[in-house]
This record gives structure tokens, C-alpha cells and sequence, in this order.
């Protein structure tokens, strides 16, 4: 579910458009020479001629476009501190057969922050969270290890790596050009909602993809519900501990009971990754059915004295299976915006500046075995992308348990994903506004890192472009949900239970 204007786009269309595979540093030094034009940087690939002369540096014009934004100020020095915090979270990728070409410049030189009158804030080099407590510590992310019992993990694996082989591609249109995506990807709903036990919520449900109506989705599977049964326990539990919650989050779903399950799954979208170059660009996911969850910074303790009984939450519960990658996490800025209006080249992590002194820029890495599952919490859409960045080295996943009783032990380098996720009921598709296109708009977060908890804004965008010959009406509403007769909230439950107590 992601963005897919993010950078993988651009990077995966000038791939498709070159003759040679060439590395992510280089795609982006042609893409940055020809003003962010996916044609002319694959001419530049094909011809050999990347790099920056300086005569040719001066010639450029400096306008509010993708080039003046990735080349930064005229007089920027080169920053020979540490490894970027790149978009794909490697500094450098290697098996390039460009060897040849002369890069005068590097990206990174590039990629520099503006100067800023105040100082700085250091880059840091990528951090591995090698263990749970270090994820827990630094992201608003939990990990979580062998979730499911082995057997059932093996089985789930072999069933969707057999029928994910004809999954789809997602496709998409980038300026003018049809684009498809570094993984297959399918959708998959449950039997029920996860509120009641209506089991026609989804056959009225129009789901969206890219602007476009996808196919039917296909229906969980035995061991996929198996599998949804014990992580909403597992998720239930953790969210257990951390009962803090956001004003704008979901409060609806009254459980009725302190012991039942405080997150439910109503759908799970599956990715397919072969090879250790399928990948996922940055991106955070949209957020249109699944609503907001949160303000920025102070959050409200939802068990309190004034709270009549335990609500559901709202986050998205991501299973590994197969072959072990790492999973990319940076903090999300608006200054990672091109004009603001379009996500496309968030390739560095900027420090707001009431942050400066606390934090530094950097690229967490959490590298994720075979039935392992992270939970994406509150905020993480709001405050983080993620991606699946191509993998330096790859081993093979050799499953604990062969396809069939008897049979070998077959080595795979697949790995699929499943974000086990719960789509409002007061975000159903039917509730979702449609543009001047007449196609169901997209809702993204402001991202600006706002910290009173009250400012943030979400906004209902045109998606047409994307399937549209990469045309849209460039529509934005700004997301009202009282208005919109979205909710409960937090806020507002905690509103309506602290006046009646008064
Ligand atoms: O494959 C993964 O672990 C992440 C996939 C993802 O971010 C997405 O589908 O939105
Ligand atoms: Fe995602």
C-alpha cells in the first residue's frame, strides 16, 4: 500500500528504460542531471555520459523544481562526514555495471541539506535494531520473533508462495509512462469486518488501488485466518502495555469487555519478493481507510477514570515469511517534499528544527527472519516511511518443513509479507470523496511534525494522475471528521465522557 509516487518509481521506470542495470546511486545522479525527466536520465545511462562538470553545473538554471531541490545551494560544500542516509538505506550498492562512467560529483554531494544559519545536526550512519528492545527504543515500531507456531508458518509460506506466483504487479502511471512495481502484490479480505459479525461488509465495498477499482479480493485463507487469530492476540497484548493513545485515533468498536481483543484484522494486503533487488521505495501508507491515528507528540492515556470501557486500535501488524531482509525506517519530514503537493524523491531525512538538538538524521534498519512480525504503531504512518530497500546479499530460506509430508526440503529466495490491517468502519469506500475526476481520493498526513497535538492536518488528494495518463485535478480537501461524520475519536469519546461525569 504504497505511495507510489515515491522514489522506487522514478528509479524503477529509468531501470526499465535502460539497457544495462545500473546501481541506485547512479539512476539518481542521472535522474538529478536531467531535472528529474525519467527519459532523458535513461539516455544519459545508455550513452555513459553521467556526471557534473562544472561548467555544466553553472549553466543549470535554478528553478523551484526537483533539480534546484536534490542539488541544494550553489556554494554547498561536499559533506565528507559519515554514510548518507540514502533512500535506500545503503550507502553504496554494489554489482553495478557502470564501473567505467565518471562521476565527478557524488550524489551525496548533491543530495546536501541547504545551509541553515543554525547549526547543523550531525547525519548519523544507518542503525541496525538487531533485537526487539532496540526497535521498541527507537521507532514506533514493535518486534516481535516466531510468532506462529513453526508448522503453521511453514504452511502459510508454502501456500502463498505457490498461488503468489500469479500475483499482479501494480501498475501506474508516472508522467506519461506506465509504470509497474519491484514486487507482486495481493489483497485479501476477511470474513467479517472485525467490529460485528456482518459477513457482507465487503461485498458492497468498492476497493481502490491507484486511483483505479481492483479486482475482486480474494477471501483469507485457513491458515491465514489461523495465522490473524494469533496475532491479534500477540498485538492485543503489546497494546496492552502501552495503553497511551492520540486524540484523532479511532475509538469506536466498544469491546464491552477488558479481556477482549482491543485490535482486530479485517484485511491484509500480501507482497511477493524474489531475489534480493525486489524492493518497496519509501513510503508511508495511505492512510483512506485507515484513518488518522494521531497528533504529534503529547498523547492522552486513554484508560482513565473517565473512559467507559476499552475501544479498539488502530495499526497495521506485518508478517514476515521466507528469506530474511531488512526493513527501512526513517523519520518523515514536509521538507522532504518536492513543492509539497508530491512525495516523490524523499531522500533525506530533514531535523525540524525544534528537534535539532535532540536527534540526529538517520536510517534505522531492522532486519526481519522468517515468522517474525512488526507492529507498525500509532504514528508511525504519521512520522516514519518505510521501505524494503534492495538487499546487498540475500541467503536462501531453507523451510523447517518440506511441502509435503516426505517430501525434500525445497530452498527458496521468496519472501512474502502480509500487513495484517483494520479498515474503519467510518472510512468504508463508499464514505471516501471522490475528486473532480470522479475517482475516490487518497488521504495523506501533513508530516509536518507538529508537536501540540491539535495542528495536524490530513488531507484528501486527488489520485487520479497515477492511473489517469498521469494526468489529475490536483484536488485537496482538508480532512474534517466531525464534519464528515467520521469517528468517534479519542478526542471525542474522552470529550463526551468527561462532561458527563461533570
Ligand atoms: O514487505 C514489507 O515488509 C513491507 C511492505 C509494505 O510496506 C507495504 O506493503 O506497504
Ligand atoms: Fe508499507
Amino acid at each position: 500500500m504504497a505511495d507510489e509516487r515515491d522514489t522506487d518509481t522514478l528509479l524503477a521506470l529509468v531501470s526499465s528504460l535502460t539497457h544495462e542495470q545500473h546501481s541506485v546511486e547512479l539512476i539518481l545522479d542521472a535522474l538529478v542531471q536531467s531535472e528529474g525527466n525519467p527519459e532523458l536520465a535513461s539516455q544519459i545511462l545508455n550513452r555513459g555520459h553521467i556526471g557534473f562538470g562544472l561548467h555544466a553545473a553553472k549553466k543549470r538554471k535554478r528553478a523551484s523544481n526537483l533539480h534546484s531541490w536534490l542539488k541544494g545551494p550553489k556554494n554547498a560544500k561536499t559533506d565528507s562526514g559519515h554514510a548518507p542516509s540514502t533512500s535506500y538505506g545503503v550507502a553504496s550498492s554494489s554489482g553495478s555495471s557502470t564501473k567505467n562512467v565518471n562521476q565527478d560529483i557524488n550524489l551525496m554531494t548533491v543530495l546536501k541539506q541547504p545551509p541553515s544559519s543554525k547549526k547543523a545536526a550531525p547525519r548519523r550512519p544507518p542503525l541496525t535494531l538487531s533485537n526487539p528492545r532496540m526497535v521498541a527504543e527507537h521507532t514506533p515500531c514493535t518486534m516481535h520473533l516466531s510468532v506462529l507456531p513453526p508448522g503453521l508458518a511453514s504452511k502459510l509460506f508454502y501456500s502463498l508462495e505457490e498461488s503468489s506466483r500469479d500475483w499482479q504487479r501494480n501498475k501506474w502511471y508516472l508522467f506519461d509512462r506506465l509504470v509497474e512495481s519491484p514486487h507482486r502484490t495481493a489483497f485479501f479480505v476477511r470474513k467479517t469486518d472485525g467490529v460485528s459479525d456482518d459477513e457482507t461488509w465487503h461485498e458492497s465495498a468498492q476497493y481502490w488501488y491507484n486511483g483505479r477499482k481492483t479486482d475482486p479480493p480474494h477471501v483469507f485463507s485457513s491458515e491465514m485466518e489461523e495465522a490473524c487469530q494469533i496475532i491479534e492476540r500477540l498485538v492485543t497484548e503489546e497494546i496492552r502495555q502501552r495503553p497511551s493513545r492520540y486524540p484523532l485515533e479511532w475509538a469506536g468498536g466498544d469491546t464491552g469487555s477488558a479481556t477482549d481483543l482491543l485490535w482486530r484484522a479485517n484485511v491484509a494486503a500480501s507482497n511477493r519478493y524474489e531475489g534480493r533487488n525486489e524492493s518497496v521505495g519509501w513510503h508511508s501508507d495511505h492512510l483512506t481507510y485507515l484513518g488518522p491515528y494521531c497528533t504529534i507528540g503529547r498523547s492522552y492515556k486513554f484508560f482513565s477514570s473517565h473512559t467507559p470501557s476499552p475501544r479498539r486500535y488502530v495499526c497495521v501488524a506485518s508478517l514476515s515469511l521466507g528469506t530474511y531482509i531488512c526493513l527501512s525506517l526513517i523519520r518523515a519530514s514536509v521538507k522532504n517534499s518536492v513543492s509539497g503537493t508530491r512525495r516523490l524523491f524523499s531522500l533525506r531525512e530533514t531535523i525540524p528544527s525544534h528537534e535539532a538538538e535532540i536527534r540526529s538524521a538517520q536510517t534505522f534498519n531492522i532486519p526481519l527472519p522468517h515468522n517474525s512480525l512488526v507492529i507498525m504503531h500509532a504514528s508511525c504512518q504519521e512520522r516514519f516511511k518505510h521501505s524494503i530497500p534492495p538487499q546487498s546479499a540475500m541467503d536462501v530460506y531453507r523451510p523447517a518443513h518440506p511441502r509435503f509430508p516426505g517430501g525434500p526440503i525445497e530452498p527458496s529466495n521468496c519472501r512474502i509479507n502480509i500487513t495484517f490491517r483494520f479498515y474503519r468502519p467510518d472510512f468504508k469506500p463508499p464514505t471516501i470523496p471522490l475528486c473532480k475526476c470522479g475517482i475516490p481520493t487518497v488521504l495523506r498526513p501533513d508530516m509536518k511534525n507538529r508537536s501540540d497535538g491539535k495542528k495536524d492536518k490530513y488531507w484528501w488528494t486527488c489520485f487520479a494522475g497515477a492511473q489517469n495518463d498521469g494526468k489529475s485535478c490536483s484536488m485537496w480537501k482538508l480532512l474534517d471528521v466531525e464534519a464528515e461524520g467520521r469517528g468517534p475519536t479519542v478526542e471525542s469519546v474522552t470529550k463526551s465522557a468527561t462532561s458527563s461525569t461533570n
